[in-house]
């Protein structure tokens, strides 16, 4: 995975070693996306998917290995500095403020009211459904709706990285087709580079152009998003 030439790389990993405590749930991986890609990484449950991103993003210190993020290292960098330039981050959990309106929940993902009012702007070119519900308690969201906003926020400051933790789950399909819609318009219009991590098979290589699976912490196999993935991809992830 590693034959792309360093000028079209975006996100590069380089035997990357990282976990909890003692126990390493990355182990000496390798990865790297190109500039404006659709990557989507998949995995059974507990397979290190979402530490991965974690690690990249530096909320789980990478123990060994490297990180470049446009040919610069980016170990040890702060997940708040990292996200200021660039890397955005749509984490699984839901981790929005229920109690808080959507413009607030929108809010924290900006530096000043000033910033809000043009970043409010790119997101309902995607999601216009928040232009008119934006003092509206976001708790009091479908789960699709959270889902949307969600993403949003990880859209606020126009991320050139767009880190995706399984997105898709729960959801029905109309709505996956509407945040497919999304990602691929930020791609095509704005160059987006974009690691999205699921399990929703038809999702993923519906948006994705190359494809890896994780297995213990390790990428097991890889490839690019076409006839054929499908069946290869489902063997890996039978129980
Ligand atoms: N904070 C933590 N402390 C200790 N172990 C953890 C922690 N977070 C995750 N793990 C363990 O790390 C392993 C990988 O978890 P991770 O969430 O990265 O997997 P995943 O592939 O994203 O799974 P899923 O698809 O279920 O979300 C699991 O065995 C999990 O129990």
């Amino acid at each position: 995975m590693s034959d792309t030439p360093q000028s079209e790389t975006k996100l590069a990993l380089e035997g990357v070693t990282s976990g909890y405590g003692p126990v390493a749930i990355i182990k000496a991986l390798s990865l790297s996306v190109r500039k404006g890609e659709i990557f989507a990484l998949m995995g059974k449950n507990g397979m290190g998917k979402t530490t991965l991103l974690k690690t990249i993003l530096g909320l789980v210190p990478a123990r060994s290995g490297d990180i470049r993020l446009d040919g610069r290292s980016i170990v040890g960098a702060a997940p708040k500095v990292l996200i200021q330039s660039g890397v955005g981050y749509a984490p699984q959990e839901q981790p929005l403020f229920t109690d808080l309106s959507i413009r607030d929940n929108l809010r924290l993902a900006v530096r000043s009211d000033r910033e809000l009012e043009a970043a409010l702007e790119h997101v309902f070119v995607h999601f216009p459904f928040l232009r008119d519900r934006l003092t509206q308690k976001a708790g009091t969201l479908s789960g699709g709706e959270q889902k949307m906003l969600i993403l949003s926020r990880a859209l606020m400051l126009k991320p050139d990285l767009l880190l995706i933790d399984e997105i898709s789950e729960g959801l029905q399909p109309t709505v996956i087709a509407r945040i497919a819609t999304a990602l691929r318009a930020e791609r095509n219009d704005r160059g987006t580079t974009i690691l999205l991590v699921e399990q929703n098979l038809n999702f993923a290589l519906d948006v994705a152009d190359r494809w890896a699976v994780l297995k213990l912490g390790e990428i097991d196999d890889s490839g690019t998003a076409e006839l054929g993935s499908r069946d290869r991809i489902l063997d890996h992830l039978k129980i």
